[in-house]
């Protein structure tokens, strides 16, 4: 097995900086993948020992193609997330004035998150999609395009001029990143975990929502995300992609998850692992650990 840890690269992205933050980017040697289903495949295939990639950002939600690359292989875990504060310049080389500007390139996310920018200073620039922000200020390095979207750090990597700084509509946003494991144990609860799942309800029955919300509901589980994404078997066929405030260790999430076997078509455990923010739940006393150890006892004595 590899030592590396695959990450959505080229050098300057986002997901680097996730990486540098992270001890894993201490302890292993960081290798670029072009996408981020290729970041997958390399743990997937063994080339890699861990992977990084952006899993949800708090302006433009989570990144489909990390979504759909999770699903290809059961043995790839969540482990651990860290937060990132996204900002973007807009690059270009040396002599170019935002007059000459024709055609600027990024991430779709980065677009999505300086759109009101984009249409108020370069109404009439062709935008082009690139697989990174870092791709992107590497491709206009080359000549390419004229301008790109991307972080100053990737600026300063390709050797960029800021034709404008800190141009996203929303100050502060933040994307969350994952770092992936295969075949990784659970690691211990620490008082504030996440756990992520994706639930495969039957569909056309009334009512299965609702049954799959009132096991999270009724034992005191908060949702911090819920997404429908489709399944690709049909129109009409989706599986929710689901973030729950607890961990697999408590009571409370096992008895859940239990209830998620019995009543869905379906169930994928994509790991428990440590909130970044480190918030820690309120836990209705009904739903603690104490609550089901004493119904389990009282069960138990019947
Ligand atoms: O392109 C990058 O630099 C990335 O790390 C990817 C990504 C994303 O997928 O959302 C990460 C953070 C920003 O929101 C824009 C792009």
């Amino acid at each position: 097995m590899s030592s590396r840890v695959a990450y959505l690269g080229p050098a300057g992205t986002f997901t680097e900086q996730a990486v540098r933050q992270w001890d894993v980017g201490r302890a292993h040697e960081a290798w670029p993948a072009p996408t981020v289903p290729a970041a997958i495949a390399a743990l997937r295939e063994g080339d890699a020992e861990a992977a990084v990639v952006p899993f949800e950002n708090s302006v433009e939600g989570s990144v489909p193609a990390t979504l759909q690359a999770l699903l290809e292989d059961a043995r790839v875990r969540i482990c651990e997330e860290i937060l990132v504060e996204v900002q973007f310049d807009l690059l270009s080389r040396g002599s170019t004035t935002l007059g000459q500007v024709d055609v600027v390139a990024t991430h779709p996310h980065a677009a999505a998150q300086t759109r009101d920018w984009l249409a108020q200073h370069l109404p009439r620039a062709e935008l082009v999609q690139e697989s990174s922000t870092a791709r992107a200020a590497q491709a206009v390095a080359e000549g390419r395009y004229d301008a790109a979207i991307a972080s100053p750090e990737a600026g300063a990597a390709y050797g960029l001029t800021p034709l404008a700084r800190r141009i996203a509509d929303r100050d502060g946003a933040l994307t969350r990143f994952v770092l992936l494991r295969r075949d990784a144990p659970v690691p211990p609860s620490t008082g504030a975990d996440r756990t992520t799942l994706v639930a495969l309800i039957w569909q056309n029955r009334p009512g299965a929502l609702l049954e799959l919300l009132e096991q999270f509901a009724v034992r005191g589980i908060d949702l911090t995300r819920l997404e429908s994404r489709p399944t690709g078997e049909g129109l009409g066929e989706y599986c929710f992609w689901i973030d729950a405030d607890a961990h697999l260790s408590e009571a409370r999430m096992s008895e859940a998850l239990l209830g998620l076997r019995r009543t869905c078509r379906d169930v994928r455990f994509l790991g428990s692992y440590p909130r970044a923010d480190g918030r820690v739940p309120a836990v209705p006393v009904h739903a603690d650990e104490q609550a089901y150890r004493e119904a389990r006892e009282w069960l138990e004595s019947l």
